[in-house]
């Protein structure tokens, strides 16, 4: 019977290979004769629909040979997921100026030009993923030195999960001289036919052996004093609000493994995005909450997230807790001026607008938030990037007015932000897709990583209370890697 399953798979598997192929055959041709007509190369891309797959083991498959270009991202409920591996264009760089901007042209003009075949949703074909960091101006330390400013790639091979529907993308680049168009691909091969084994291979791995130290970055009192120097300067009227950071290295005797860190964070983090952005030395991996703006057709979505609060032990006493945030001044204030900017900026890019009045109550795991969701019909012309340029970073994450708390960011943080708290996000061929913040997020090094979180400061902030709230902030990435009791111990 096993032997029979087995043939029966080996076939199926064989008839996909044999169907992707063909179509990405038939798309290099094509692609070659544009590219031979335009002089330029052009991306082909063809696929397929294939079984569920295990997608945190998808991203560990054939570590070796992948590690450095991959990338996982799950939307908010898991409806959408993409998970890439390898990279056929790479677009990377330094230049402070026009970065967004930049990155658009040039998607853009690629996107225009890609040959698809048999493309069954937008969410498969080539999709373009990546990010900047949070402060191009700010000098980069030697633990971000993989990410560039800017890093964007499309993916060699891609499995999109949307609504329970699996899809495999192969894409290609095809230049006006390419000499042998070859119909065979052991690579695609390959993978194809591992796919159905790849729960098993995945299920056990564990995010490190535990055993790790944990050491602060910036010693308490220096942050607290660094809050409390904010927090007078708002009073004073210099600026409105600025978020402070500080972050946590965690060392531990064995490497952290991503794979583990991502199926603890799908498990546990229901409301996020989870992500991964996987480098030659370094995986930068988050659960975050925050929206930053999603394209949809015509329509643009965004969430105003801002003011925290604990979840409660009990339904009751979580209901107190949600209570007095929608109700304390301090946090409404801090909310305000997120919706404000995010609000204004939204009707600069969309013909109507829309938000409630009142923030709702965005329930996480382990913490809880005011929430504001905010869309809007986009204005013709405007692109998903422009939008990211107009609104990061917003007063959740940067400050109010934008350019002073950046520049008090940059004073008072000391510490390299890299791309925390940085737009990172998707985009199609169709212009669509989403860009989130990175927060609730680690950055792996082998055996050590680096856990960020911050908090809006106001001007009556409390530096112990700002601590307390990074501190159940860095909750989340400290559980998938497995140290939060070493953390409770200290
Ligand atoms: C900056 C972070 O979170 C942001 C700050 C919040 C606040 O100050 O209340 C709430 C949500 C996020 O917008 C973080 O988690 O690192």
């Amino acid at each position: 019977m096993k032997q029979i399953n087995g043939k029966v798979t080996t076939r199926v598997n064989n008839v996909a290979y044999s169907r992707l192929s063909t179509n990405l055959y038939a798309s290099m041709k094509e692609g070659k004769e544009k590219a031979e007509l335009l002089g330029k190369q052009v991306l082909v891309s063809s696929v397929i629909e294939i079984n569920k797959t295990d997608l945190p083991a998808f991203f560990s498959y054939q570590e070796h040979r992948y590690r450095g270009r991959r990338f996982f991202w799950s939307e908010p409920g898991r409806v959408l997921s993409f998970v890439g591996l390898g990279e056929v264009f790479k677009l990377e760089t330094n230049d402070k100026h026009d970065r967004f901007k930049n990155v658009d042209t040039a998607w853009k003009e690629m996107a225009n030009l890609a040959i698809v075949k048999d493309k069954p949703s937008p969410y498969t074909g080539p999709i373009l993923f990546g990010g900047f960091s949070f402060d191009p101006y700010h000098a980069q330390t030697d633990k971000w030195s993989d990410f560039a400013h800017t890093s964007f790639a499309v993916p060699k091979f891609m499995i999109t999960a949307h609504e329970g529907r699996y899809f495999l993308t192969s894409n290609r680049f095809v230049g006006p001289d390419e000499s042998s168009l070859e119909q065979d691909d052991q690579e695609l091969e390959q993978l194809i036919h591992a796919l159905p084994q790849l729960k098993e291979m995945g299920s056990t791995e564990q995010a490190h052996e535990p055993n790790a130290m944990i050491r602060e970055e910036i010693a308490p009192s220096d942050w607290m004093s660094a809050v409390d120097a904010a927090a007078s300067s708002i009073r004073k009227g210099e600026l409105e609000k600025v978020v402070l950071a500080r972050s946590l290295l965690l060392l531990a005797n064995d490497g952290f493994r991503s794979e583990g860190v991502l199926r603890s964070l799908l498990d546990e983090q229901q409301n996020t995005y989870v992500f991964a952005i996987d480098k030659p030395g370094s995986c930068f991996i988050g659960a975050t909450p925050e929206q930053l703006i999603k394209r949809q057709g015509q329509q643009l979505f965004t969430l105003s997230l801002a003011g925290s609060i604990a979840r409660g032990q009990t339904s009751g006493e979580d209901a107190e807790l949600a209570s007095f945030l929608k109700h304390d001044i301090k946090n409404l204030h801090e909310h305000r001026l997120a919706v404000d900017m995010i609000k204004g900026a939204m009707q600069q890019l969309c013909a109507h607008v829309e938000a409630p009045d009142e923030p709702i109550i965005r329930k996480l795991k382990d913490i809880q938030h005011l929430a504001t969701p905010i869309a809007g019909e986009v204005k013709e012309g405007v692109s998903l990037l422009q939008a990211v340029e107009a609104l990061h970073p917003t007063p959740a994450l940067g400050g109010m007015p934008r350019e002073l708390a950046l520049e008090a960011i940059r004073r008072l943080e000391d510490m390299d932000r890299g791309w925390y708290a940085a737009p990172i996000g998707w985009m199609n061929v169709e212009q669509e897709g989403e860009f989130v913040g990175a927060i609730r997020s680690a950055l792996l090094l082998d055996k050590q990583a680096y856990l960020f979180a911050g908090c809006g400061i106001v001007g009556d902030s409390e530096p112990l209370s700002e601590y307390k709230e990074t501190a159940l902030k860095f909750t989340p990435m400290l559980k998938a890697l497995q140290a939060l009791e070493m953390v409770l111990k200290n």
